[in-house]
């Protein structure tokens, strides 16, 4: 299937199957996706789950790697409870979850860090990111729509709260039928980061 982009249609490389058991016990079982002629050379994954193969408007949630909250459960952020209802929503409605390798909103897991540092000092996320010489996020979905294409996904439900991933992946060639929020996954740590969200981007999160 080919996108309105510019960009040269990748092909799926590997489809290995992958059970999985998170911290809280919650198992699924999924199809884990590898891809070549990606345009930003990042190993991106999909994850299909549930029946996304007779889903035909199959729900997709793009997610933006964090190493610190997906994997050490970091409460400065909302991305590893995120990424937990993610797969088990989209397993229950068949899709796929796309894991993207934009540490950082794409500046990288160090900047990120020295981004934080800067946030205690009294910065909020997006002014820390320019103070380092950054945009205040340098995500590109490009990527993202060739492995939708790959994956024969061009009409989608999505679920974000992030209207840039929706503007971005339509721009790209994908239909989204429907935006889906995910829950709001609120702490005393990540308040800040949530509001920061709400003020600067637009996320649709209520709290
Ligand atoms: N630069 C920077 N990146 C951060 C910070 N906190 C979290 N991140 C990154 O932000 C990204 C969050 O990605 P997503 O979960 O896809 O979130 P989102 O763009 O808010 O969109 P939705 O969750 O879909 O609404 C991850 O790459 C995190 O590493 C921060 O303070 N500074
Ligand atoms: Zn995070």
């Amino acid at each position: 299937m080919s996108l309105k982009v510019q960009a040269p249609a990748a092909e799926i490389r590997t489809q290995v199957r992958v059970p999985f058991r998170f911290p809280d016990g919650y198992t699924t079982t999924a199809d884990v996706f590898t891809f070549t002629g990606l345009v930003d050379g990042k190993e991106h994954l999909a994850i299909g789950l549930g029946d996304y193969r007779d889903n035909p408007i199959p729900l997709v949630r793009p997610h933006s790697e964090c190493l610190t909250g997906d994997v050490f459960g970091s409460e400065r952020c909302d991305c590893g409870p995120q990424l937990r209802e993610a797969v088990e929503h989209i397993a229950q409605t068949g899709g796929f979850l796309l894991y993207l390798r934009q540490e950082g909103r794409g500046i990288g897991l160090y900047a990120k860090l020295d981004a934080y540092a800067l946030q205690d000092a009294g910065l909020d996320t997006y002014a820390a990111n320019r103070a380092l010489g950054h945009g205040d996020d340098e995500r590109d979905y490009t990527a993202a729509a060739q492995m939708l294409a790959a994956l024969d996904a061009t009409k989608i439900k999505l679920l974000t709260n992030n209207p840039d991933k929706v503007a971005q992946l339509e721009e790209a060639g994908i239909t989204v039928d429907e935006t889906l929020p995910t829950q709001v996954h609120l702490s005393t740590s990540n308040a800040r980061y949530l509001r920061a969200k709400v003020d600067h981007t637009k996320h649709t999160l209520v709290f």
